[in-house]
């Protein structure tokens, strides 16, 4: 059975890579996930300028997950498009992923600006679902803010690129949402980023678990699985098909790989599971979505993706 998926023109010899955000801050931890079985990678969300996040602790497992205020800290723009380039040059068959967050819309254009005039030839995922910036509304529900990032964006911008959407519980968010993705040259949607918001407790001390805005953060892991699915799916019945969907929660197993790609995803993103199994967890990974297909008699990515059936 083969893994190979493909975005356009970007081959990938494995549909499994980081969710960005997780162990991807620093060059050590990047040349470790190149290093590990996944089929490409994704930087940490870019600031312009380095941050150092929200005070911790900002992060904590969870039974059937995790919760994350991390306030988006990262080493700045420079230091991933560094990266990037240098990365580019060694492995010029694996292309890769770039990560930018915005404060603002100026942050944004200028960001953006920096990379269309930089030799970077991978894809940027423009991330506009980042929860966790005290004061900051995240982008992906404002509809109207998505519309003008976008357009401003694309007025000048045109490197392969995609965005990163956090989840959408209503039908008609997805209509009005797929309505304003499908205007734009996007190679792809990246859904869902972590459940925005959510809160846990911790029973010794009756204290919510994390620091940051008083215990709100974004919930990542199984609890994620379905509300991504129903997102991927939802996007790939609505969005133009030259966009493609990649597809980000709750994978825990082969078997939540396989489902994500029935519902139309081209890529899988690993979150809280690399976070907490570290980057061998892309070699089980791989190991149970092979068995699954052997099991189903497919022997690509291509025979299932976006097969799902429903009852008539
Ligand atoms: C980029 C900020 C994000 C963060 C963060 O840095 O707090 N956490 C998430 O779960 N998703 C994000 O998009």
């Amino acid at each position: 059975t083969d893994l190979h998926t493909s975005i356009d023109e970007f081959q990938f010899d494995n549909v499994f890579m980081n969710a960005s955000g997780v162990r991807c801050y620093t060059k050590d931890e990047l040349d470790e996930l190149a290093e590990s079985d996944a089929g490409t990678l994704v930087t940490k969300s870019a600031t312009q300028a380095k941050r150092l996040g929200n005070p911790s602790p900002r992060y904590a497992r969870l039974e059937l997950g995790s919760i994350n205020s991390m306030g988006l800290p990262n080493e700045g723009l420079e230091y991933y498009l560094d990266y990037a380039l240098s990365f580019q040059k060694a492995h010029p068959d694996k292309p890769i992923f770039l990560s930018v967050a915005s404060l603002s819309m100026e942050e944004n254009l200028a960001m953006a600006h920096t990379i269309e005039d930089s030799d970077f030839n991978g894809l940027v995922e423009f991330n506009l679902s980042c929860p966790n910036v005290p004061g900051k509304p995240q982008t992906g529900y404002d509809f109207d803010r998505t519309q003008e990032v976008l357009t401003n964006l694309f007025s000048f911008f045109t490197k392969p690129a995609g965005v990163k959407l956090p989840p959408y519980f209503d039908l008609a968010q997805f209509d009005q949402m797929a309505a304003i993705l499908n205007q734009f040259p996007l190679k792809f949607v990246n859904s869902i980023n972590s459940l925005g918001n959510g809160l846990m407790i911790d029973p010794e001390t009756d204290t919510a678990l994390i620091k940051p805005k008083g215990g709100f953060g974004g919930i990542g892991g199984a609890y994620a699985k379905p509300i991504a699915l129903a997102n991927v799916r939802a996007f790939a019945q609505r969005l133009d098909p030259k966009i493609r969907l990649i597809g980000t929660g709750g994978v825990t197993n082969g078997r939540d790989a396989y489902d994500l790609i029935l519902a139309g995803a081209s890529l899988v993103q690993v979150g809280t599971l690399l976070q907490e199994e570290g980057p061998a967890a892309f070699t089980r990974l791989t190991r149970e979505l092979r068995a699954v297909m052997q099991t189903k008699g497919y022997n690509a990515i291509s025979d299932f993706k976006g097969q799902l059936k429903v009852l008539s």
